[in-house]
């Protein structure tokens, strides 16, 4: 057993920086909230002890806690990783220069705004300059404190370049990634991930990761919550089976790398500022572990349907469409009559203390079906004393005929009035009481929906993608309103001809 892991020493690399997910089939466990365990050098977990005087292969044993040590055992996460090297072993953390200045995980006065309007953004651009994960990364809005251990911030990215010899650690809470354009290849301290637009991937808490583009430019959304973990919804009536089936999250299997080099960089968010400390050798040196604090993604969504990104063919070259076959997601519906609440279609939440009562929930809004009779099928006109930011991964979004676009954003805060656009509340009204079953296609909406009010970053308002007009897609909603007394269901009324 010794002799394996010197030999791996001998092998010390120096120059391999992005692992090749490619050559090296990645793999991994499914299941949610499991106690997994996995193992890169067969015998390299210890038996029966977590923590034996001297490990299997001469690894160090170190945990990483996700819950406090006391937290109930149905919510109780950790793991074990058995290591080359225990992860303090770095200089001290120091302030990062440059300063990352669009990060935040305290909101309030100083470094946020209130504003109820509806907000909207156009898709941002890939940056020109170099940047990679790190840098791309930007905070839109939030509330709460991570200090505090009660709140969320919501990020976006947009990154062209993959991350060199530096190791990003959030200490701040989870991230929920949801890429939107190009796959991330995600080297983490269980294994890697890779991760391409139409899944996602949350790292919890304190894993440290690497983020490598292998399709160049890349743009996604990012949830980040504070002192919880996502889990899965209760399915309540629905019974035992549908939305996200917890077989279809996927965690990675124990991979490691022995490779020194004269400056690795960990990045440390902590408090929302960025610190970095720096090591002689790769933080992914984790040759075996177990536990259930652990990084995965999910395939939650999509149905055939082509994506125009830039991706590569296993001999390297360049092709811009591929088909995804993600059809994961088990929606429900109405059946019969009016639109179902967004919550049906949850496929993570992380809870508060008060039951039902979400610090965010992640929601899609995926192709499926549409059949209710006599019934205004797109999302209601609305207020909500929770807050909604939604997101586009792709095609369209079935209360917005215009202005929602892939890679854009938006935000209706607590209260604030929303609804279908004007385009989409004629063509719904025009389709009339006759309309039979239609499916929803080429879709891929989703929303972080929050019971805290979010705060909006001054760089999000002073956005040169700020959509000045959003609120114009709704001038245009006239009144229907006629005295004389009519049925709702007949076909007269739902033709329009009413005025
Ligand atoms: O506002 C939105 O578009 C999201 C949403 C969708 C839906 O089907 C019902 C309510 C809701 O808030
Ligand atoms: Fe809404």
């Amino acid at each position: 057993m010794e002799s394996e892991l010197s030999k791996l020493a001998m092998d010390d690399k120096t120059e391999s920086k992005c692992p090749d997910f490619a050559a090296d089939l990645v793999e991994y466990q499914s299941g949610f909230g499991n106690h997994f365990s996995s193992e890169a050098i067969a015998g390299a977990l210890p038996k029966d002890q977590n923590n034996p005087l001297v490990c299997p292969y001469g690894l160090y044993a170190e945990q990483i806690s996700g819950t406090s040590f006391t937290a109930p055992r149905k919510l109780n996460q950790r793991s074990w990783l058995y290591r080359i090297k225990p992860s303090v072993t770095h200089e001290p953390f120091k302030s990062r220069i440059p300063h990352h200045e669009k990060l935040v995980s305290e909101f309030n006065q100083s470094n946020s705004y209130a504003n109820p309007t509806q907000i909207r953004w156009k898709p941002v651009d890939t940056p020109e300059a170099p940047t990679d994960f790190i840098d791309g990364i930007y905070t839109v809005c939030g509330a709460g404190s991570s200090f505090l251990r009660h709140g969320f911030a919501i990020h976006m990215y947009t990154a062209n370049k993959s991350m060199d010899d530096c190791a990003f650690c959030n200490a701040d809470g989870d991230f929920l990634i949801v890429p939107q354009k190009g796959r991330l290849w995600i080297t983490t301290e269980c294994g890697k991930l890779e991760v391409s637009p139409g899944e996602v991937v949350v790292i919890p808490q304190g894993f440290r990761f690497v983020v490598d583009l292998p399709d160049g430019p890349s743009r996604g959304y990012v949830a980040e919550v504070f002192g919880t973990h996502f889990q899965l919804p209760d399915l309540g009536p629905i019974g035992a089976n549908g939305l996200a089936a917890p077989r279809d999250f996927l965690v990675p299997t124990a991979w490691f790398e022995q490779r020194s080099c004269s400056g690795y960089t960990i990045v440390q968010k902590f408090g929302g500022e960025l610190f970095t400390a720096k090591q002689d050798f790769s933080p992914f040196n984790v040759v075996a572990w177990h536990g259930n604090y652990v990084p995965y993604k999910v395939s939650t969504l999509l149905i055939n349907h082509p994506f125009l990104f830039n991706l590569r063919r296993p001999d390297g070259t360049k092709f811009h469409s591929l088909q995804y076959d993600l059809s994961k997601f088990c929606p429900y519906n109405t059946v019969l009559i009016d639109h179902g609440d967004p919550s049906i279609n949850t496929v993570l939440t992380a809870p508060t203390d008060k039951p039902g009562v979400a610090l965010l929930d992640f929601v899609i809004f995926p192709p499926r079906w549409l059949v209710a009779e006599h019934t205004f099928r797109p999302p209601y006109y609305h207020r909500n004393c929770m807050s909604e930011f939604m997101g586009l991964i792709h095609g369209g979004y079935e209360a917005k005929a215009d202005g929602f676009l892939p890679g854009g954003a938006s935000l209706h805060s607590c209260m604030t009035p929303h609804g279908p656009d004007t385009k989409s509340y004629e063509a719904t009204i025009a389709l009339g009481n006759e309309a039979g079953p239609q499916r929803i296609t080429d879709t891929m909406a989703f929303m972080f929906e929050s019971c805290l009010v979010p705060r909006i970053c001054p760089w999000a308002l002073e956005s040169p993608f700020l959509d000045h007009d959003y609120y114009q897609c709704w001038i245009g909603l006239r009144s229907h309103f006629r005295r004389e007394a009519t049925d709702d269901r007949s076909s007269d009324f739902q033709n329009g001809k009413r005025n």
